[in-house]
């Protein structure tokens, strides 16, 4: 049996009277990619906010990164552990060019490492989500929202997280780019880690995920094998407002 890399436990996250997270426990195991689908505002982007403490912890609950709690550490401390995540918005520094993005990010990990050491970190980034080596010094608020997106990750996987969470990286992308968005999470995937997935493109979700949980108005409501998960009453019935059987 292996152990979860990482555990939430009866996680939760009120804004007043809305429990936007509602208790929500799951386990995610090394080198999973660990799919999470709901529809609009049923907690997913609030669930990576509490699990990364950016911009703000749960309101009760824990989360272990192989098998410690994390919810003690600061933001900063929780990257730096090895969780790293994406946003829905293409989060870029727009006048800083597409390597100095993914720097930054280098020196917060590797702070005293030689500069040429640093930069090498940031081209592995770069290479590894296939950005292009022509536009490496473009201007990150130039480059079309594809080129984007590839930055932000490649900001996180400079981290050298043990997980990566991204948050809807194939919206507003072209049937070609969600392809390509595919490809390189699966070579994140192969190159050791785990991903967390949150993921309105079902198709993109339903063929790269080892697992899929499925949120409904904070609560989760199945998890499990993606297909027997997509293929469960309760689930369809919350995508689509039909009763079921
Ligand atoms: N900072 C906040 N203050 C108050 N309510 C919030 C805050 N952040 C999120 N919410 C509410 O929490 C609920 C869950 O929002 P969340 O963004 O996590 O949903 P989501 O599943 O990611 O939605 P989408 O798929 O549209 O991105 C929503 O009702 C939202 O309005």
């Amino acid at each position: 049996m292996v152990d979860p890399i990482l555990s939430a436990r009866g996680v939760a996250k009120h804004f007043g009277g809305l429990k936007a997270v509602n208790d929500v426990s799951f386990d995610v195991l090394p080198q999973q990619i660990f799919g999470i689908a709901g529809p609009n505002g049923s907690g997913k982007s609030t669930l990576f906010n509490v699990i990364t403490k950016v911009p703000f912890g749960p309101t009760h609950g824990d989360v272990l990164l192989n098998g410690r709690p994390i919810q003690g550490l600061s933001a900063h401390r929780i990257a730096l552990s090895g969780v790293a995540r994406t946003f829905q918005r293409e989060n870029v520094f727009a006048s800083l060019s597409a390597i100095d993005n993914v720097l930054v990010a280098v020196e917060s990990y590797l702070p005293t490492a030689p500069f040429a050491e640093q930069i090498e970190r940031a081209e592995e980034a770069l290479n590894l989500v296939g950005f292009p080596a022509n536009m490496h010094n473009s201007p990150a608020g130039s480059v079309p929202i594809f080129y984007r997106k590839q930055l932000m990750i490649a900001s996180a996987l400079a981290l050298q997280p043990k997980v990566l969470l991204l948050d809807e990286p194939a919206s507003s992308l072209t049937g070609p780019e969600i392809e390509r968005m595919k490809q390189i999470i699966l070579r994140v995937r192969d190159n050791g880690m785990t991903v967390i997935l949150i993921e309105h493109v079902l198709g993109l979700l339903m063929e790269v995920s080892d697992q899929l949980m499925v949120l409904d108005q904070g609560t989760m409501i199945a998890s499990g094998d993606p297909v027997a998960v997509t293929r469960d009453p309760i689930v369809i019935e919350a995508y689509l407002g039909v009763a079921h059987e």
